[in-house]
Order: structure tokens, then C-alpha cells, then sequence
């Protein structure tokens, strides 16, 4: 996978890509990231990149000059066009399914925004898609860009040492992962789940599987309208609902 990020802050992903797994899919040569400074791209003397807007208000925007510039130049390296993603309040709300989504490409383009926000002709005419990680505002589009990142590399394979670790994620199956234990069986008196340490693969399944279920039904009711669910699933769950409203 190959990123290309137009950021006007670079050195805010020094931490990011030189550490643990993200630092080591690059080393593997599994993930390249090129970080580029558009105002690089802006032609006059001062590097002008931003602008106060047209009709009034606070702040400044974006001018298309330096993006569509930088934009341009990947382009012109590349056979096939890749998604080119402006990171945006304003966006589709970022989701594993998306992620699962861009990790089926080979390139990525990132566009980072910063101050008010972008000239409206970068959305409508440079950008094939615009995210949004939340419905909350930041400063910049730096940690969307990277919790982006983040999500998209580690389902490219070879990327997490142990694959089944994606796998069972929260919302790869549609539904929160399970409760996890490690070592020891027994700490302050808190104890592991028995089941755990009988060795029995069968019912370690099925006690994962439930407690997957209830944790969704209980944190999470929303995702379990599109989960692809068995039948024992929905059973497990009806009986969740008699307990429950018994409980009322
Ligand atoms: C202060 S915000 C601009 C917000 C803009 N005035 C608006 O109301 O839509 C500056 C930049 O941060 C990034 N950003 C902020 N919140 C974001 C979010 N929730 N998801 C993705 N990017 C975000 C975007 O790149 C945005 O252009």
C-alpha cells in the first residue's frame, strides 16, 4: 500500500510511522508512506496556501492552487488513479467496512486540511471521496489521516503477526469482540471465565460467540441489525430479550 499524504504539518506523523507495528510494515516494505507538503506547491514568494473568504467570517481557507498542484504531480506518476480521500467533518462517518473498502487498494491520496477549511472546488472537482472519523471537530486532518491509516494497514497482509487477529476484531463479524484473559487464572480474586481454561476449543467457541453477542446487544444494539447471524445466534439473543424484560 502506498500512501501519499498532503499535509502542512509532516513532522506531526513522526510518531506514528516510527513505531511498532506501522514502523515495522514499513521496514517489511509492506506500506510506503510519502509525506507531502503542498505548500510546496504554492507559487508565490511567501508559499501562500490559505486565504480569507470570499462573503466574510472568520478564518482561513484552503486555496486550490497548491492542492490541486500536488495532486496533479501524484497523478502524473501513476497508471491508475488512486482514491483521493479529503479527511472532513463533513464526510461519509469512517467504519471498518470502509476500511475493509481501501485496503483493497494499492495507493491512497490523503488530503489533510487545516484552519476553516478547503475551497468547496476541492470537493467538488479534486477528491473522489471525503471522510470524516466522528462528529466532532479538530484542529487538523493529521489524526484522521493517521487513525485512517492505522485501520487500512493493519488488514493488509502480512501487517499483523498473528492474522486472526483482525479477524476477530470488533465489527469484522459485524459485532464487538469478546471478552479477553491472560495470565494469571487468578488475580485479587478476580477469576478467568472456567471455560477458558478447560482446553475445549468447541465450547471456548461458543462462550466467545455468546459473550460477542451480549456484549453488542448491550453496548451496541444498532450493529445487530445488519451482523450476519445464525440461527443459534438469534436464538441466543431471544433469550436475552425474555430474560431481560423478565428483569423489567
Ligand atoms: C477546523 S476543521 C474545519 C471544519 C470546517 N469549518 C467545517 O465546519 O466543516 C479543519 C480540518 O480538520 C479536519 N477535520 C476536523 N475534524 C475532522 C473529522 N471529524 N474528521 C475528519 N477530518 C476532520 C479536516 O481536514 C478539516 O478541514
Amino acid at each position: 500500500m502506498r500512501f501519499d499524504v498532503l499535509t502542512l504539518f509532516p513532522e506531526m506523523f513522526t510518531g506514528f510511522l516510527q513505531s511498532s507495528i506501522i514502523k515495522r510494515a514499513h521496514e517489511k516494505g509492506l506500506i510506503a508512506t510519502n509525506l507531502i507538503n503542498f505548500r510546496e506547491y504554492a507559487t508565490d514568494k511567501h508559499r501562500t496556501v490559505d486565504d480569507t473568504p470570499y462573503g466574510g467570517g472568520g478564518g482561513m481557507v484552503l486555496k486550490p492552487e497548491p492542492l490541486f498542484a500536488a495532486v496533479d504531480d501524484i497523478l502524473a506518476q501513476v497508471d491508475e488513479r488512486p482514491p483521493v480521500i479529503l479527511m472532513s467533518p463533513q464526510g461519509v462517518p469512517f467504519t471498518q467496512a470502509k476500511a475493509e473498502e481501501l485496503a483493497r487498494h494499492s495507493h491512497l491520496v490523503l488530503l489533510c486540511g487545516h484552519y476553516e477549511g478547503y475551497d468547496e472546488r476541492i470537493r467538488q472537482h479534486l477528491v473522489t471521496d471525503e471522510i470524516s472519523i466522528g462528529d466532532y471537530v479538530l484542529t487538523g486532518g493529521e489524526l484522521p489521516a493517521m487513525v485512517l491509516m492505522d485501520s487500512v494497514s493493519r488488514l493488509i497482509s502480512g501487517v499483523l503477526g498473528n492474522e486472526s487477529s483482525a479477524v476477530d476484531d470488533s465489527f469484522s463479524s459485524g459485532l464487538l469482540e469478546y471478552p479477553q484473559y491472560t495470565r494469571p487464572p487468578e488475580f485479587r480474586g478476580m477469576k478467568v471465565p472456567d471455560v477458558l481454561l478447560s482446553g475445549h476449543h468447541a465450547r471456548i467457541e461458543q462462550w466467545r460467540r455468546e459473550q460477542s453477542l451480549l456484549r453488542t446487544w448491550q453496548r451496541r444494539p444498532d450493529l445487530l441489525r445488519t451482523a450476519a447471524l445464525t440461527e443459534e445466534d438469534r436464538a441466543f439473543l431471544r433469550e436475552l430479550e425474555r430474560k431481560y424484560s423478565h428483569e423489567q
